[in-house]
């Protein structure tokens, strides 16, 4: 194995990517839309809503940064000269493909991939995953893959924590801890995933029982965010449909934990903190968030912790 020989194993992490600047949006959802650019008044759309968010910076972008940065230090830390940690993005440079070339270019023929995103569809780290190996079997470079992390215990301990405070912090306006509605969510998908048998729903569910648990939540339920704007149906409700049926069942506080996601960006910052927090205003539902994950310690442990599991099941050292 590589660490016997003085080299490093690779460590690709990848990430969706957003732009770089405003003029950058369009390029950027013509990536997303497989090379269609997109109508003006869809990309209006999403222009208005990262001007809403970002005053000229994209969260993403630094944050994933700060991921890979965070992911090098703790594997530094844990097995100090045995990884190097490179990025690759879905929908913007470094591409997925740039990221696996520059580990070529740096001599490693060992690598492991990973996804800033703890559960598995086939539509989502898949495709991560399917890029990253077509260009490494280019390039001969024998790579493995962390599928999900969803249940990793320093995951959901970093989850549960969030919960906990929210719950308390909310607790007032709902008149008490119990009367508090968690609301776990996640980006959609198209419905017809469930046809592939594709795990994501399920990996989802498990996330939020095992978290609400531990928090000590009775009444939660998980809701899905953020569907594409495409003919074909996305699985639902919405948070935007959910949000109005807790209202009319009584419920004053609800605390959104959307563990499908680990950092601050436009699907947190615009759909739930801008859009769903004026619906719930005009249902006089008082909503908070949990905070994303970013640079968390038990975070980065749980990618570090990933990596190095996902090497020692290839039977290596
Ligand atoms: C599963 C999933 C995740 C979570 C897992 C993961 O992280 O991978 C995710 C994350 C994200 N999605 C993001 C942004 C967008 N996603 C879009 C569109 C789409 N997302 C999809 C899926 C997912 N997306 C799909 C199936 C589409 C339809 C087009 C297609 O079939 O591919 C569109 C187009 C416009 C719109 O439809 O809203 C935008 C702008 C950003 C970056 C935000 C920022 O820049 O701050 C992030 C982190
Ligand atoms: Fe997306």
């Amino acid at each position: 194995m590589s660490k016997h020989d003085g080299k490093r194993i690779g460590v690709l992490v990848m990430s969706y990517g957003t732009p770089e600047s405003m003029d950058d949006v369009e390029a950027y959802y013509t990536h997303i839309r497989r090379g269609n650019a997109p109508t003006p008044e869809l990309l209006a759309e999403l222009k208005g809503r990262y001007e809403a968010i970002v005053g000229g910076v994209f969260p993403l972008r630094e944050n994933t940064n700060g991921q890979v940065a965070g992911l090098q230090d703790k594997l530094e830390q844990l097995a100090p000269g045995q990884f190097s940690c490179y990025q690759g993005l879905k929908h913007a440079k470094p591409y997925i493909e740039d990221g696996v070339q520059q580990m070529a270019n740096d001599g490693i023929t060992e690598a492991v991939g990973i996804v800033l995103a703890p559960h598995f569809s086939t539509m989502s780290v898949g495709s991560y995953i399917k890029r990253a190996e077509e260009k490494a079997n280019e390039l001969g470079i024998t790579m493995t893959f962390v599928k999900q992390y969803h249940m990793h215990p320093k995951l959901l301990l970093a989850l549960t924590e969030r919960v906990a405070d929210g719950v308390a912090r909310l607790a007032p306006a709902a008149g008490g801890a119990d009367k508090v509605k968690v609301l776990f969510s996640a980006h959609s998908l198209p419905v017809k995933i469930r046809e592939l048998g594709d795990p994501y729903e399920q990996q989802l569910l498990e996330t939020s029982a095992a978290v609400a648990k531990a928090a000590n939540v009775s009444d939660w339920q998980f809701t899905w965010q953020s569907a594409g704007r495409t003919r074909e149906p996305w699985l639902g409700p919405d948070i935007l449909e959910t949000l109005p049926v807790l209202a009319e069942e009584g419920v004053k506080a609800v605390l959104v934990a959307p563990v499908g996601f680990v950092s601050d960006h436009l699907e947190v910052l615009y759909d739930l903190d801008i859009e769903a927090q004026a619906a719930a205003k005009k249902l006089d539902v008082a909503l908070d968030r949990i905070a994303m994950l970013n640079r968390d310690p038990l975070y980065m442990e749980t990618l570090a912790e990933s990596v190095i599991e996902a090497l020692a099941s290839l039977g290596k050292e």
